[in-house]
């Protein structure tokens, strides 16, 4: 494979110094810059914590990417910048790997219109864990059979967003399947705010946030008489990594949005 250009933006984060990591070790990668939220003039070496590379650190996309040269832009930031960074991506040609969640159905159809009349691939992953994406499919699976189904998804307490996009991702994909359905009774009540959950077409999904954890989701059916758990749990931001790779060399050969790893997984 050709040598790949990269632009990470977020590299201070949890997964932007997992993503530095894994340019630096993978052979036809190649980091040409950071986008970072703080400081400018200097290089990757000088962030701490970071391989010492000598990719300059920008806090300006449009002019990073009107300097550097770039075939992917790797987006790790906030749901506030994923978009307005892919919407620049695009003026500039370049592809974007988002991992950055937080963005809605519009967001996504919006992104997605842009790409397709510009004929350049991009995809958004809600979430790179192989595991997670089989528990996202596995789910959908078990839907078709068992539509009463609650998401519990928990994450670390410096998580920004809530529902998680994975949690966001897999009603969708259950919705797509199960039939349509309002879970409960008549007569529930909720005694105090939230204690149920959000409702996504009737189906509902509860945001747990405690230090320690680091991204976990269980998904539960009920039926007559019998139950199904299906869970996925990341232990470590490795964990996200090799999704990461294969949607960065996915990215080059398609010319429209994706919206999930699911769709480029073999
Ligand atoms: N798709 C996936 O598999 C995964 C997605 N995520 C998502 O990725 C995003 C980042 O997660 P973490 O690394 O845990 O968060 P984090 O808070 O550790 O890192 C985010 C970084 O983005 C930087 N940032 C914010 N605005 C910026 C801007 N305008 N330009 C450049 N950098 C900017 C911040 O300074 C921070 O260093 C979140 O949206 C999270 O939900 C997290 C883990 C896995
Ligand atoms: O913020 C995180 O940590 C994670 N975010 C993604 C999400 O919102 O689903 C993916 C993973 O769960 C970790």
């Amino acid at each position: 494979m050709n040598e790949v250009k990269i632009v990470i933006a977020g590299p201070r984060g949890n997964m932007g110094k997992e993503a530095v990591k894994l340019v630096d070790r993978t052979e036809h990668f190649s980091l040409t810059a950071v986008l970072d939220s703080k400081s400018s003039g200097q290089t990757v070496k000088d962030i701490d914590g970071l391989p010492s590379m000598d990719a300059p650190v920008y806090t300006d996309l449009d002019l990073c990417l009107s300097e550097v040269e770039c075939d992917v832009l790797i987006d790790l930031t906030t749901p506030e910048y994923g978009k307005k960074h892919m919407e620049i991506a695009f003026s500039h040609g370049v592809r974007p790997v988002v991992g950055t969640t937080g963005f809605s159905n519009e967001d996504v159809q919006e992104l997605s219109k842009t790409a397709e009349q510009k004929g350049i691939g991009a995809i958004i992953a809600p979430n790179f864990a192989i595991g997670a994406v089989l528990m996202m499919k596995f789910a959908a699976m078990a839907a078709k059979y068992f539509p009463d189904v609650e998401i519990m998804e928990q994450h670390h307490d410096r998580k920004l967003d809530a529902p998680s996009g994975t949690a966001v991702k897999t009603a969708k994909m259950i919705s797509e399947v199960r039939e349509a359905k309002v879970q409960g009774h008549e007569d529930e009540r909720e005694d105090m705010d939230g204690a149920r959950g959000a409702d996504y077409e009737g189906m509902r999904i509860h945001s747990i946030r405690l230090p320690g954890l680091v991204a976990h989701q269980e998904v539960l059916f009920g039926g007559e008489g019998q139950t199904l758990k299906i869970r996925h749990d990341s232990m470590n931001r490795g964990s996200f990594m090799p999704g990461v790779q294969l949607a960065v060399e996915t990215v080059l050969k398609i010319d429209q949005l994706v919206y999930g790893l699911e769709n480029i997984m073999e």
